[in-house]
């Protein structure tokens, strides 16, 4: 198959070098300069330092709409803010195009009252409506999946060409890929686990103990669990790899860099000096407002998001988070 990943970041650079033993993978990188570091010394030094990419895998740079003529499967490596784009420039496309980000779009302080961001089926439906699209999402970092340690990654789409063209893309080799049909809750799940990644960061960055962080991930998976299903989601999906598999990845994992801004918020940085720090996207940091949003406009409690918001707004501090969340009426379970 002739596979065109678009976004030279470290999990497109990742997915593209596992695809390079078995398919024609062209990674495309929008910066010129960066396409001819990867290409020249056959490593992605910015996002992948001192992982050696396969000698198949080739890098390009320009022309996309001719690499875009010649694929058979596309596949947008970019951050959630650069979907909307990517997918309006594919929208004619004949052949299966998935992404890879995980998030909601994020919500402009200055948007008008009432308007909320998009997941990315609902974007694609809005800005590409005939494509046949979907999302490859689980829990996976791309340090690992570049060194082919073993992985698990779920591909949805509610179209059956777009789940067997990423399974026939991505499949084997220490990475195996599920198929699920329900792209929202899929999407809901890697989004959501983003925002409650920030909270467990905090949670263990301020010394809160291992109950509290297991607290926050059980009580964060049914929050998130409650927006799915609210938005139309399965319960199940929930329990599955983009779930509760990403959360449990992400929430305690020290390659999250969303739990990393929560590490970094804990120790008195400003949310301008975490991101900068970090150098690569925290999607948490862009969802989170809206991921609050949606869940209010659909009458959903979701109160460690609130709290996670209130943090990166600078409504509350630190430790006024943790009060925040403890001081709550009990509840049923
Ligand atoms: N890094 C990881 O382990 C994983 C990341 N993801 C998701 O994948 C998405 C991308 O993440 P990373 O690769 O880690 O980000 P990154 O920060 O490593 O790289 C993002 C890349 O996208 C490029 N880019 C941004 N806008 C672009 C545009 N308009 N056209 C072309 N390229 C553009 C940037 O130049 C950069 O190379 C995020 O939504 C993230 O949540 C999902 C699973 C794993
Ligand atoms: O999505 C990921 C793992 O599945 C990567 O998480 P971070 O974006 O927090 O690094």
């Amino acid at each position: 198959m002739k596979i065109l990943v678009i976004g030279a970041g470290a999990w497109g650079t990742a997915l593209a070098m596992h695809a390079a033993a078995r398919h024609s993978v062209q990674l495309w990188a929008r910066d010129a300069q960066q396409a001819s570091q990867l290409q020249t010394s056959r490593e992605n030094q910015r996002y992948l330092p001192g992982i050696r990419l396969p000698d198949a895998l080739e890098v390009r740079s320009g022309d996309l709409p001719a690499l875009v003529a010649q694929a058979e499967l596309i596949v947008l490596g970019t951050p959630m803010a650069a979907l909307r784009s990517g997918l309006a420039m594919l929208r004619d496309c004949q052949v299966p195009v998935a992404w890879l980000s995980k998030g909601f779009e994020a919500v402009p302080a200055d948007a008008p009252a009432g308007s909320h961001g998009l997941l990315g089926n609902e974007v694609c439906a809005q800005v590409a409506p005939a494509l046949h699209a979907g999302v490859l999402s689980g829990p996976s970092f791309a340090q690992e999946v570049a060194q082919h340690q073993p992985t698990a990654l779920v591909a949805a789409s509610r179209h059956a060409d777009v789940r067997d063209a990423l399974v026939a893309a991505f499949h084997g080799d220490n990475l195996r890929v599920y198929a699920n049909e329900d792209i929202s809750g899929v999407e809901v799940g890697g989004a959501v686990k983003n925002v409650l990644a920030i909270a467990t960061g905090l949670c263990d960055g301020l010394n809160l103990g291992l109950n509290a962080r297991a607290a926050l991930v059980t009580r964060g998976l049914a929050e998130m669990t409650r927006l799915g299903v609210a938005l139309g989601a399965h319960t199940d999906t929930f329990m599955g790899l983009s779930g509760l598999g990403d959360l449990v990845l992400t929430a305690t994992g020290d390659l999250s860099r969303n739990r990393k801004i929560g590490l970094l918020l804990a120790q008195g940085q400003s949310l301008e000096q975490a991101v900068q720090s970090l150098g690569h996207v925290a999607e948490g940091v862009y969802s989170a407002r809206t991921v609050l949003q949606r869940a209010q406009k659909l009458g959903v409690e979701m109160p460690i998001t609130a709290a996670v918001v209130a943090l990166l707004d600078g409504s509350l501090s630190a430790p006024d988070v943790v009060q925040a969340l403890m001081g709550r009426e009990p509840r049923a379970e």
